[in-house]
């Protein structure tokens, strides 16, 4: 689903991204840890391929990244990151009925989707009027009512109070179930190791294996 190497992403004139290699097969998780400013987010965004490398090659869903083939696979790919993707104006429902127009989904499955990350009863407010955390599981429903092949998740856990949290473990077990991918970027050590097959650190513009789950909280980044 991700197979990149020696990829080098400039955000700017700014090198982020350094030689940096990830494959990640069918049905796997992969969880990203890494220090503020390490290039998480910048790497969500190239496998989003919303941003070109500038050295390497690699594909996403079969896309090579830098090509126009890329177009093909976006409607596979949903990226949730820091800042909600949902429309202020607009409904929880009228959002999600947008969403599944563009992407073309069925619009009667948008109750549903609702109901699996327990905003039904808010269906009908606006965006606006919704808190982060609402915000938050609004995305996950996007997740939900799209299917997508590829998810990749910024700090979900951010938002959510704990009670929710089994929101994102059960998106992210959806994705694997039909055979996608994830990535994960989070700053909670344990939530990562607790979602993903393989975790990685990424440190100087590379992605370093972890071998094991941090044993003392003083340890986790
Ligand atoms: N719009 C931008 N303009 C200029 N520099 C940027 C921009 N976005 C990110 N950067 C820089 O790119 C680098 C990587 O940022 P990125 O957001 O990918 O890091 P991150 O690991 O996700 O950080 P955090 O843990 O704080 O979310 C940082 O040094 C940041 O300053």
């Amino acid at each position: 689903m991700i197979a990149v190497a020696g990829l080098g992403v400039h955000v700017g004139r700014t090198p982020v991204l350094r030689a940096l290699d990830l494959a990640v097969g069918a049905g796997q998780v992969y969880g990203v840890l890494g220090p503020n400013g390490a290039g998480k987010s910048t790497l969500l965004r190239v496998l989003a391929t919303l941003l070109r490398p500038v050295a390497g090659t690699g594909t996403v869903l079969g896309a090579r990244l830098g090509t126009d083939e890329v177009r093909v696979v976006r409607p596979s790919i949903a990226l949730i990151g820091h800042d909600s993707a949902l429309h202020p104006r607009l409904t929880l429902e009228e959002n999600l009925r947008h969403v599944a127009a563009l992407s073309g989904r069925d619009g009667a499955a948008v109750p549903d989707a609702l109901e699996v990350v327990g905003l039904r009863r808010a269906a009908g407010r606006r965006a606006e009027h919704c808190s982060q955390g609402m915000l938050r599981r609004a995305d996950l429903a996007r997740v939900v009512l799209t299917e997508p092949a590829l998810l990749l998740l910024d700090e979900p856990h951010a938002g959510l109070d704990r009670s929710s949290f089994g929101l994102v473990d059960l998106v992210v077990q959806r994705v694997r179930a039909r055979g996608g991918a994830a990535v994960v970027v989070a700053h909670d050590a344990p939530r990562v190791w607790a979602l993903a097959d393989r975790v990685g650190e990424l440190l100087d513009g590379g992605l370093v294996a972890l071998h094991r789950q941090p044993a003392a909280e003083s340890e986790w980044r």
